[in-house]
């Protein structure tokens, strides 16, 4: 029996390959396995139009030719005639989704490059129909170079004329050029651009949300707009953090203030009545005054989500990411980051590759989760000026952009870095389905708020509460004599003395050094442990963030302020997620690595900002 020549089925996930190839072969079908995966290989047989028989194979869905599953990956290696126990395709079909037409033409671009026989199948044009979109084969045909012919799988229609073009391009005689090895020298984000104009060229006529898609896509793709879209809607975002949560923070301190004198009005002087207000109140309401911040910020991720944008940001990244060797994947989990690690540590499981994976996870924490806003916020708006640097530009939201940025970069450098030492091997492809725009529906942002919302204030009820609560009873006893600071006589203030040793050289305070350790229960706590001691040191004081700047002013300086924003960058001060990273990497190897690296780095930054801003003489 001689061997029949071999045509491949390939394509994007879904777009009805395996559809095609049973109404292709029919009951002629044989299942087998790949020699050493677990993929499953399918072939059937069947006629041309011109009666030579030719054997087919399905094979597995892909995204691209840079594989991040084992099925994608015999995908990749069949079509470069590497896969054991197959030979190499004399002829491929290419089955896209006529009504996906950008993101299958991305893969379809890919496979034609590789230069072997290509016939296009445009299926489901039924379902393209009923969205209400027209495509133009013929102007496909022209584009792409190959024959393009409209099918609908399910319904056996387009079959005939797509084995007839397919005996055209087999056996003709004609030698075969294998264009290159398997990449196009071309990124996803430049892919999609082509894809995206070919398919516009294609398209006759469409509804008009799908032409709004289009035309935003050609803004914020753009290798020029998109990049500058995306940072100016970043810096939008952290300009708004400040600008407009000015009245409602001014509204929770007057609650909070309120609260206090409530309390100090009902209740006799005592024990009880310095616990509640200079212990709870103050700090549980020093960390709760940001609240409004924090549901800006969420506001902007959560708009961003829905409308689908978001997506286009992954792809503006990856070819950034792919710098570093991560791929397009983690941008979400590390975006979710940006809110907190915990859930973004947990997001990476949708990363496949081992190596990628846990390089994701280890510099997670360095993007700036929400919790660090308190102490942020807290600092810069204390310390330093309110100056208007260009019109509506404010120093103050620049520096907050700069230590977002500065968690970036350095998280960037330590991919760069960790891939090519503790986690080193060879990085995986990228997959993602690019959404159509659409109106954020204001409930689901909504919803979404009030469930941060809750997750917030609770956290301030329990963790925060309790921390806050223990730090007041150790700052408040002993009671220091006549003369001498009670947050430097108490037990608080001991334990604060022989951290301040350790940290005194990167211009550390006793203040910070207090703050430190109920910082690790919750970065935020530290703001709320600052607010008790200096509550303790001057009962007087009223609660609120105002009373609070007051007093850094007067206690720290501008070097002291600058160091401690830079440890707050860099340090792994969160339990929650030393604890999660261990659940997720089955052990303390990685986050005892994690911990380590942090702090050696938040120790470094802190220390060598506080010398530079001392030499500048800030
Ligand atoms: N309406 C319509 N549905 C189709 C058509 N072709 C396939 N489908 C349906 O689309 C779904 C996906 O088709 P499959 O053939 O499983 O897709 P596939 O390309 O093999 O997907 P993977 O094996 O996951 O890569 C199935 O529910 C099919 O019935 C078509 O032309 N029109
Ligand atoms: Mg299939």
């Amino acid at each position: 029996m001689s061997i029949l020549p071999l045509v491949a089925l390939v394509g994007n996930p879904n777009a009805g390959k395996s559809a095609l190839f049973n109404a292709l072969t029919g009951a002629r079908q044989k299942v087998g396995n790949y020699p050493g995966v677990t993929v499953e290989r399918h072939s059937g047989r069947l006629a041309l139009d011109d009666g030579r028989p030719i054997e087919l194979v399905d094979l597995p869905g892909a995204y691209s030719l840079d594989p991040s599953s084992p099925d994608e990956r015999v995908t990749r290696d069949v079509m470069l005639g590497r896969q054991e126990g197959e030979r190499l395709p004399d002829a491929i079909v290419v089955v896209v989704d006529a009504s996906n037409l950008d993101n299958h033409l991305r893969f379809t671009l890919q496979l034609i490059a590789l230069g072997l026989p290509v016939v296009v199948a445009l299926n489901m044009i039924d379902l393209a129909a009923r969205d209400g979109l027209t495509l133009d084969a013929a102007v496909l045909e022209r584009e792409l170079g190959v024959p393009v012919v409209p099918t609908v799988a399910v319904r056996k229609k387009g079959l005939e004329e797509l084995k007839a073009r397919l005996s055209g391009i087999i056996g003709s005689g004609a030698l075969r050029v294998r264009a290159n090895h398997g990449h196009v020298d071309e990124d996803i984000v430049t892919l999609q651009r082509r894809a995206r104009a070919l398919s516009v060229k294609a398209t006759v006529a469409e509804t008009s949300g799908r032409k709004w898609t289009h035309l935003m896509d050609a803004i914020a793709l753009h290798p020029v707009s998109g990049p500058i879209l995306l940072l100016g809607l970043l810096f939008l975002m952290f300009q708004a953090v400040f600008a407009w949560s000015q009245a409602p923070i001014g509204w929770i301190e007057s609650l909070f203030a309120a609260l206090e004198n409530g309390v100090t009005a009902a209740l006799p002087a005592g024990f009880v009545r310095s616990f509640l207000t200079e212990g709870l109140i103050a700090g549980v309401g020093a960390v709760i005054v940001f609240l409004p911040q924090i549901l800006i910020l969420f506001t902007f991720i959560l708009v961003l989500e829905a409308t689908g944008y978001m997506v286009r940001a992954a792809f503006m990244m990856d070819r950034l990411m792919a710098g570093v060797g991560l791929s397009g994947r983690a941008f979400i989990p590390l975006l979710s980051s940006f809110a907190c690690a915990v859930p973004g540590i947990m997001a990476t499981r949708t990363i496949d590759d081992e190596k990628d994976r846990l390089t994701t996870i280890l510099i997670a924490p360095l993007m700036t989760c929400s919790a660090r806003l308190p102490v942020y916020t807290l600092v810069i708006g204390a310390l330093i000026p309110n100056t208007q640097v260009l019109p509506f530009v404010g120093l103050q939201g620049l520096v907050m952009f700069a230590l977002y940025v500065l968690g970036i970069v350095s998280a960037y450098i330590a991919a760069l870095i960790l891939r090519r030492t503790v986690t080193a091997g060879p990085s995986s492809g990228f997959m993602m389905e690019m959404p159509k725009y659409q109106w954020p529906r204001l409930n689901d942002v909504a919803l979404g708020l009030w469930s941060r919302a809750l997750i917030f204030l609770k956290r301030a009820g329990t963790t925060i509460a309790v921390t806050v609560a223990l730090l007041w009873v150790l700052a408040s006893y002993p009671v220091a004599p006549a003369g001498v600071k009670q947050s430097e006589y108490s037990v608080a203030g001991r334990i604060a003395s022989g951290i301040e040793v350790i940290v005194a050289p990167i211009g550390f305070n006793h203040d910070i050094a207090l703050s430190l350790l109920p910082a690790m229960a919750a970065r935020e706590a530290a703001v709320g442990a600052m607010a008790t001691v200096y509550a303790i040191d001057n009962p007087e004081d009223e609660a609120g963030a105002g009373k609070l700047a007051e007093n850094l002013r007067g206690r720290w300086s501008l070097p002291t302020a600058l160091a401690f924003l830079m440890w707050f960058v860099f340090a792994p001060q969160c339990i929650s997620t030393i604890a999660v990273t261990r659940r997720e990497t089955n052990g303390w190897k990685w986050p005892a690595f994690m911990v380590g690296y942090l702090f050696a780095l938040a120790y470094i930054a802190a220390g060598a900002t506080y010398w530079a801003a001392v030499g500048l003489g800030l």
